[in-house]
């Protein structure tokens, strides 16, 4: 049977599709003043940033994935002149323009663009000077008159993994946690409903963006065809698991399990992808502090039940993981070989967010050479990319990345 435009049913199998996002100038709309909002800890270099991320993706083609990109698939969805006109105004919206002057100036300014450029100049920002506003309402002249955006920068747009996962034949469209990033997944929105590519085949929303509750795609791993881990983290709240839970126990979706692991709510380790990954049938990436010294960490396996979803607390994840899956034995290999300084710091620079290309074959950060070479150690082939620059936004392959479809696996 041909695989339809989205099947992901694994987080090994060999990776046939992806998109990504090539960072653009709305990484250089960061300042130090909004740094911290913008969730970035400094500004990178953008031109550097531009050939680390040409390099991952070069490193992804040179392996037989198709690399698709962000904008462009967005641009694309946007055909339809009505459809385009409403994406704006909401877009407008959510930067908190719902109706009234500035929104129809913003509107006008962007409609005058292409597509594409139009897309992009979204992502960048859009600057008080960009507009011709000849009066403004009480609401901007209130706000703080020397903040130089109408529309914020989306810089964390490279990371397209958190907007949207997905998971078997469809996808979860996410409701993110922080306002820098909440409009990221409206692109995403648009491009399931409206790009040939993708409406009309069947794809699956399993949970769309309309909601309180909370999700981030770096929370979201796909283990197998029926089993999913998804990280209780400072981005991915724990009714938003069950909420999902609930829509793929009920949707034929293939999946029966949903393993729900708590790992720290901080900044180094907002999602679960940047503390573990899997890498082969039965080998992960784990960051030592998410567990205790025995490897115990609180973790919740979820089930269909009669009257619902039924939950069992566990706390040995390697136990866990091995019922879950069916393994007799498995292979958790600790960043920075567990070392109580090299862990932390490389795992500062994603170092545990590892993205497999195929089972036993992944790419990570050239950075963190001791995380590198116990992988090689553990048998795994490595492709190194270069990471001065992209790391500063605080994200790895596995987060820069969107696979939509991997072969299936064998076994
Ligand atoms: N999956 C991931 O862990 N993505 C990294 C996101 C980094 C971004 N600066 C953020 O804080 O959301």
């Amino acid at each position: 049977m041909m695989a339809g435009p989205i099947n992901v049913k694994s987080e090994i199998g060999k990776l046939k599709a992806v998109i990504l996002k090539r960072p653009g100038k709305e990484v250089e709309n960061i300042t130090p003043d909004t740094m911290p909002r913008l969730l970035f800890d400094d500004i990178p270099y953008l031109p550097i940033a531009q050939k680390e991320h040409d390099n991952f993706a070069t490193v992804l083609k040179q392996n037989g994935t198709e690399v698709l990109y962000l904008d462009d698939l967005a641009a694309e969805s946007l055909n339809d002149a009505a459809v385009r006109q409403e994406f704006l105004q909401r877009i407008i919206a959510e930067s908190g323009f719902k109706k009234g002057k500035t929104a129809e100036v913003l509107q006008n300014y962007l409609n005058s663009f292409d597509s594409l450029t139009m897309v992009q100049r979204i992502m960048e920002g859009v600057r008080k000077e960009d507009i011709q506003l000849k009066s403004i309402g009480l609401k901007e002249a209130s706000e703080d008159g020397d903040y130089p955006f109408l529309m914020d920068p989306m810089p964390n747009l490279y990371f397209t993994r958190d907007p949207a996962a997905a998971i078997g034949e469809g996808v979860s469209i996410n409701r993110m946690t922080f306002a820098a990033r909440r409009r990221e997944s409206l692109f995403m929105e648009y491009i399931i409903a409206h790009h040939e590519r993708f409406a009309n085949q069947g794809v699956h929303v399993w949970r769309n963006r309309n909601h309180d509750t909370r999700i981030e795609g770096g929370d979201e791993l796909v283990l197998n065809n029926h089993v999913l881990a998804i990280g209780v983290s400072q981005r991915t709240s724990a009714e938003a698991i069950q909420d999902i839970a609930g829509n793929l126990f009920k949707n034929a979706s293939g999946y029966d399990t949903v393993v729900a692991i708590k790992i720290p709510h901080n900044h180094a380790m907002m999602h679960l992808d940047t503390v573990f990954t899997m890498i082969n049938y039965d080998q992960f990436t784990v960051h030592p502090a998410i567990l205790t010294k025995d490897g115990q960490v609180d973790s919740w396996i979820l089930h269909p039940a009669k009257d619902g979803i039924s939950i069992e607390h566990h706390r040995d994840l390697k136990q866990v993981l091995k019922t879950v899956l069916d393994l007799d034995d498995l292979d958790l290999i600790p960043t920075g070989n567990g070392d109580p300084i090299v862990a932390p710091r490389e795992q500062w620079n994603d170092g545990s967010n590892t993205l497999a290309i195929a089972p036993g074959e992944v790419v990570t950060y050239n950075r963190n050479y001791v995380s590198n070479e116990i992988l090689r150690k553990h048998g795994l082939k490595v492709h190194e990319i270069l990471s001065s620059e992209l790391s500063r936004g605080r994200g790895g392959p596995r987060c820069m990345s969107m696979p939509i479809v991997r072969e299936d696996l064998k076994k």
